[in-house]
């Protein structure tokens, strides 16, 4: 099997940077779908297929930016309001990706992993095609003004905010410890 650092799945994962700056270029609908069913492939126990996604682009980001604005307190707002407004308003799409909350550890637990499967995988796959994605977990996700704003229910948990765009600049990659470091093997 072809496992090195060249191959294409291998170059995908070591050269995918998460990107926060965007061309305002608008992302087509189809290659958003294509590689979001791509990224329906991801791994996910019993075949629950744990997600949903809620889109906003064009005008319709105005209401995400006031979501996210609503949840912040008076002075962060009069703060961040102007850059976040720009910010939201230029990147092309915000896809929030929703999982339920079940309350059993075990398929909580795979649920998480198989949600945090399909958002690399989009990822993965965004990145091969000029695509750029950053992964936020920024605190408005879990305030319930947002919650509410965005239409996710009680019962229902956030796993991450994607932003989603063509790149306007690729940051360098922030170096990874090697492997050895972390392994204990047992022989
Ligand atoms: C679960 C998760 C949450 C993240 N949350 C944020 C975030 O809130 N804000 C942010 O700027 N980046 C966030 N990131 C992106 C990481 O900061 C990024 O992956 C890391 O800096 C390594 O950079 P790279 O993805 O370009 O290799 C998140 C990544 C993951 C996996």
């Amino acid at each position: 099997m072809n496992n090195s650092p060249a191959s294409p799945v291998a170059q995908a994962i070591r050269e995918r940077r998460s990107i926060r700056q965007y061309k305002s270029t608008p992302v087509p609908q189809e290659l958003l779908l294509s590689l979001m069913n791509t990224a329906n492939w991801a791994p996910n126990h019993a075949l629950r297929e744990p997600w949903r996604f809620i889109q906003y682009k064009g005008a319709a980001r105005e209401t995400f930016t006031e979501a996210v604005l609503g949840a912040m307190s008076k002075e962060e707002r009069q703060k961040y309001e102007i850059q976040r407004r720009k910010e939201y308003m230029t990147i092309p799409v915000h896809l929030i990706v929703v999982m339920p909350e079940d309350p059993r550890d075990k398929q909580w637990t795979e649920d998480f992993g198989a949600v945090c499967s399909w958002i690399q995988s989009f990822q993965l796959a965004a990145w091969e095609q000029g695509l750029g994605v950053v992964w936020k977990t920024n605190p408005y996700m879990f305030a319930p003004f947002f919650r509410e704003a965005v239409g996710v229910a009680p019962g229902e948990k956030i796993v991450g905010v994607l932003h989603i765009g063509y790149p306007e600049v690729i940051p360098p990659a922030k170096p990874r410890t090697p492997a050895e470091a972390r392994l204990t093997v047992h022989e």
